[in-house]
């Protein structure tokens, strides 16, 4: 099965805010600059007020020859039918939001089916209550911290609380399951997210929108020290 790295920390620039005119090489110089894998946004302006990639663009980018974990984040309705698509595209990672599928169940068995792991997103009122029910069938949850459908949006601290309980599931479940955050992560606030228990952190905006994308990730880095988020290295 394809998988995201086991351990650590993992940066995930998000292509939205990449140049996408030169999206390859955007792509290699972020890869470059220290990111870990790279986030994918599909949004089909029906489950979300925008429109942006399909799986044609995953398959050219692994062309390309990016060889980094790509984690699909579809904001999709209804799912299903691009799982397999995405998945012959080479992602390593897809993730749908639980209310866009008729049969969440069904879903994550599909994504598995296709060898890649699955996740679970939830937006900042979507109750972690379906994951309860599958705890068993995810790689990864994913916690909005912005609505979804746009870059570049303020990320909203009502997220910290639901990592802390999103992290309190994951470790009761005794399972390796990566917790995702994604929406207006930036250097001044990556600590308080990691502290409430995220190990991947979604930034766009903040690093495709700077000069120097090595500064904005070694200075994410730096705040993700274990001493700075005092606690034993998660
Ligand atoms: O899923 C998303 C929006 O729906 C994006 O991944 C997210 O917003 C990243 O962009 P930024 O860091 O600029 O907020
Ligand atoms: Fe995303």
């Amino acid at each position: 099965m394809r998988t995201l790295p086991g351990s650590g920390h993992l940066i995930a620039p998000s292509i939205l805010s990449a140049d996408l005119a030169r999206l390859g090489e955007d792509v290699d110089k972020v890869l470059d600059a220290g990111a870990d894998i790279i986030h994918f946004d599909v949004m089909d302006n029906h489950y979300v007020p925008n429109l942006t990639f399909g799986p044609a663009l995953c398959r050219a980018l692994k062309d390309y020859g990016v060889c980094a974990p790509l984690d699909v984040h579809l904001m999709v309705e209804p799912v299903d039918a691009l799982v397999p698509q995405f998945a012959e595209a080479g992602a390593s990672c897809i993730s749908f939001h639980p209310e866009t599928s008729r049969h969440p169940h069904r879903t994550l068995q599909m994504i598995h089916d296709c060898g890649c792991s699955a996740g679970l997103v939830f937006n900042p009122a979507t109750t972690l209550d379906y994951l309860r029910h599958v705890m068993d069938q995810v790689d990864l949850v994913l916690i909005m911290s912005v609505n979804p459908g746009f870059g570049g949006q303020r990320f909203l601290p009502v997220a910290l609380d639901k990592l802390r309980t999103a992290r309190a599931m994951i470790d009761e479940s005794g399972r390796h399951i990566r917790l995702e955050v994604d929406g207006g992560i930036k250097a001044d606030n990556i600590r308080a997210a990691a502290m409430a228990g995220a190990d991947t952190f979604v930034a766009g905006s903040a690093i495709f929108g700077a000069q120097d994308y090595r500064h904005v990730i070694d200075a994410m880095r730096a705040e993700l020290l274990p001493s700075r988020i005092n606690c034993s290295g998660r």
